[in-house]
């Protein structure tokens, strides 16, 4: 008799458990669905009533992380404002950017719960609230600005040199992407660690870190969704990890190499300063910077140092390798403009050297090769969500109330057919075009993003390109050997950094020629 009270009691108290749980449910179903203060927004009922809508897309579709592309057919649907998730609004108006970002006197943050999947806090970009993020990016803003990029520019030339050296003596068949990785990681390195990773001198351009890299941002659509999945996995030992999910070993390959790197720095700076005295040369590496500037002890512990290393290098390295690889694949497939390109450079040239990155801006089509290299290349598939915890955002008739998170995708302003007629043709002339008729194309130029939380590596990303495409096409002719632009560098996956199918095989070239200056 006693046994059975106790299985009656523990049957009445699963019951009770269930009972309570499904109440719990149906109360957030109905507040969500009719309570909730974006309840009136449009946009499917079901991705009003749970976040795991997102989920489903990203991470259960075939090939994942597929959310992004699935925008498209809601805003047909619903119209340029729509409810994506319980608490998320996404707006497709690129008349609206400039709002959403926010300009001066605007404060936006980010969305913490959609802030988590690079898995390194103490970096800028991690910085949810404004007043952090402002501290974060302050110090690392000298370092980025047009004139010290200027003044580190000869390292990246020296690299440029050492991309083209390489190529003359390879003889076989070079994946270009891979090649342009090297490069970037070498230059994000060395400004980072006053050391570069060695990438450019290593065999085949060390496709090991390219791979990683890919691998690394293959793992994010699981990251973004369960970041508490890789905080778990972070824990573990590493062959633990490897046999639970393989996809994160990268991930974590990846952070204590870059970790152990910046600790040599911070431990090397705890046993002898190398604070400058008044009047001094400028700290050598961005990471003496942060150690020198005036930023709260907190701010500069190892662990923020290693975080802030991790996602400069990881924010720096494929994004710009990407844009480089996209601009020559569209050059070698138009040899007009391959020609006209060189054409225009030797015209600037006095002798061997390629000219400084300013001199390279001010010829017309070869900013017109850079930017629309950029705006077709929108590297950047990740959306920025961004908080305005100040004031009520209108966009037409619709009020988006203070505090909710706002999105946006850089792509929609970046293939919008009305800015940019028939956006997935590469025509650099439209840049060229557009200057004689005075218009400002360039405000829609938002692969970098704008505002507040606008990429921070940009002046380098530019230097990057301007020095490496005009090295390239000034030096060599290439052949492309079995290149497909659709398999191979098409986008088809949103994996933070947009990524082409598992199928690609890279821009593979030859050198046919080395042009003799
Ligand atoms: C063509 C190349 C690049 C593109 C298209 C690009 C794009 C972007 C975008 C869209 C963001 C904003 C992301 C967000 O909403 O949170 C961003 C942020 C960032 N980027 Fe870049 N980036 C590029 C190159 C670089 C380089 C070379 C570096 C480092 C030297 C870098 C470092 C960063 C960092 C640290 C952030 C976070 C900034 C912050 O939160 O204040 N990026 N980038």
């Amino acid at each position: 008799m006693a046994s059975l009270l106790s299985q009656l009691s523990f049957a009445t108290t699963l019951l009770l458990f269930f009972t309570a749980l499904l109440a719990y449910f149906l109360t957030l179903a109905i507040y969500r669905l009719y309570l909730h203060p974006l309840a009136h927004f449009p946009g499917p009922r079901l991705a009003a009533l749970t976040p795991l809508y997102q989920t489903h897309h990203d991470i259960l579709t075939t090939p994942n992380a597929q959310f992004t592309a699935h925008l498209t057919p809601l805003h047909a649907h619903y119209g340029p404002i729509l409810r994506i998730s319980p608490d998320e609004i996404h707006i497709r108006d690129s008349t609206f950017f400039d709002t959403f970002v926010g300009g001066p006197g605007h404060v936006r943050d980010k969305w913490a719960k959609a802030n988590r999947a690079n898995g390194s806090p103490g970096s800028v970009a991690s910085a949810t609230g404004h007043e952090v993020h402002r501290l974060r990016r302050g110090a690392l803003n000298p370092f980025f600005s047009k004139g010290n990029v200027d003044v580190l520019e000869g390292s990246i030339r020296t690299k440029v040199r050492t991309l083209c050296s390489k190529l003359e003596e390879s003889g076989g068949v070079v994946e270009m992407g891979t090649a342009f990785t090297a490069l970037t990681l070498d230059v994000i390195t060395e400004y980072c660690f006053g050391q570069e990773l060695g990438c450019l001198e290593e065999e085949d351009f060390a496709p090991r870190w390219k791979r990683l890299m890919v691998q690394l941002f293959e793992s994010t659509p699981v990251a973004k969704h369960f970041p508490i999945v890789a905080q778990v996995l972070g824990s573990l030992p590493r062959g633990v990890m490897g046999v639970l999910n393989p996809d994160f070993v990268p991930f974590f390959e990846a952070k204590d190499l870059i970790q152990g790197q910046a600790k040599g720095i911070w431990l090397a700076e705890q046993k002898s300063p190398t604070k400058s005295k008044e009047g001094e040369e400028k700290p050598k590496t961005i990471f003496h910077g942060i150690l020198h500037s005036t930023l709260p002890p907190a701010e500069k512990s190892l662990q923020r140092m290693a975080d802030e290393a991790f996602v400069l290098i990881v924010a720096g390295g494929e994004t710009t390798a990407r844009v480089g690889t996209v601009i020559l694949a569209h050059l070698l497939q138009n040899s007009a403009l391959y020609q006209r390109l060189r054409q225009d450079i030797a015209n600037v040239m006095s002798g061997p050297e390629i000219p400084p990155s300013r001199m390279l801006e001010d010829i017309p089509f070869m900013k017109a090769i850079v930017q629309e290299g950029i705006r077709i290349s929108a590297p950047v598939t990740n959306r920025p969500i961004l908080v305005a915890p100040e004031e009520e955002i209108r966009y037409k008739k619709w009020v988006i109330p203070r505090g909710t998170p706002m999105s946006m995708t850089l792509q929609d302003v970046l293939f919008d057919p009305e800015i940019f007629p028939e956006p997935h043709t590469f025509d650099p002339d439209r840049w060229i075009r557009a200057a004689e008729e005075g218009k400002r194309l360039d405000r829609y130029l938002v692969s970098f993003s704008k505002g507040s939380r606008m990429c921070v590596g940009t002046n380098v990303a530019y230097a990057e390109l301007y020095l490496s495409v005009a090295a390239l096409v000034s030096s060599f002719d290439f052949e492309l050997v079995d290149f497909d632009m659709k398999r191979d560098l098409e986008v088809t996956r949103d994996t933070f950094v947009g990524m082409p199918s598992k199928e690609s095989k890279g821009l593979r070239v030859k050198v046919s020629s080395v042009v003799e200056r």
